[in-house]
């Protein structure tokens, strides 16, 4: 596997191929996936929950994300880097670029941001001084005290309506890749087939361009409850590499996310 960059993303997604992406928080795990070929690894704000066993993300801090980016950038070949930006680290464009600037510094490739309408000026600030963005919408756990528990969003047709034009003004204000979480998979798709730039989904459905998991529950460690979207891999294979290939394999050829993963 070539370098993938947001390019190669965009020719997959032109070619109908589907992509596959992994959290990862060390070099060890970040170079098994990697040698694996999933394309993307993420250094997600979820590390504030699998990794230090806190309740939501919120405690996260950008020094926290840039030390666990620093560790999966030596483990990487070829995967995408994106690093998270923590809960408010980017509630204005002046804190976005202070904090975004720090996560490419530390190796990320492009940054990844919770939020709709109220982010248009920080993505295209940050796009225009050099920074990639990916845009995540629907259960932004960032949220998660506004939206009163790890929620299904965009099933009433007005939400729904919102977060396609949100989509489309984050794709127009710059945004390179979106994050679709815990939305109908009927939503996910008509936004996928609406926007130009690459569509990842987690718990929304199996017509999203490429799927993502956090590796904890790909791995079936997960601290207690694993999401109903999510799906442990090392049951069927008994080994971790041999779980990785599974997970690329299911969601190239289609069999992930079934079903039994998908929110209607
Ligand atoms: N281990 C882990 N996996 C994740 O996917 C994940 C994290 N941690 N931490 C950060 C966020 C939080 N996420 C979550 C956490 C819980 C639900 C959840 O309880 N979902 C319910 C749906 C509730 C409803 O019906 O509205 C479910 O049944 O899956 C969803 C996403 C996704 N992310
Ligand atoms: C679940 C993914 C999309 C994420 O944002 C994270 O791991 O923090
Ligand atoms: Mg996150």
């Amino acid at each position: 596997m070539a370098k993938v960059t947001t390019s190669s993303l965009l020719k997959m997604k032109q070619e109908g191929k589907k992509f596959t992406a992994l959290t990862a928080y060390d070099a060890s795990f970040a170079g098994a996936f990697d040698a694996e070929g999933i394309e993307i690894l993420l250094v997600g704000d979820s590390l504030g929950m699998v990794l230090q066993g806190n309740e939501d993300t919120l405690p996260v801090t950008t020094d926290e994300i840039a030390y666990h980016t620093r560790s999966v950038r030596r483990g990487i070949k070829q995967s995408l880097l994106i690093a998270d930006m923590p809960f408010m680290s980017y509630a204005t464009p002046e804190q976005a670029m202070h904090n975004a600037a720090i996560l490419m510094q530390a190796g990320a490739n492009m940054v990844k941001l919770e939020g709709g309408q109220w982010l248009l000026q920080t993505v295209t600030m940050l796009t225009e001084r050099g920074i990639p963005v990916c845009a995540h919408l629907g259960l932004t756990p960032q949220s998660v005290n506004v939206f009163g528990g790890f929620k299904i969003q965009g099933r009433d047709e007005a939400n729904a309506k919102r977060i396609l034009e949100e989509a489309k003004a984050l794709q127009a204000a710059g945004a390179q890749l979106l994050v679709l979480e815990c939305i109908p998979a009927s939503l996910a798709k008509t936004i996928t087939q609406a926007l130009t730039i690459p569509v990842i989904g987690i718990g929304a459905g199996a017509d999203t361009d490429g799927q993502i998991l956090v590796m904890h529950d790909v791995l079936g460690i997960s601290s207690g409850y694993i999401p109903k979207f999510s799906k442990n891999y090392l049951a069927q294979t008994g080994e971790i590499r041999a779980a990785v290939k599974a997970f690329k394999e299911e969601v190239a050829n289609g069999t992930f996310p079934g079903k039994e993963h998908t929110f209607n």
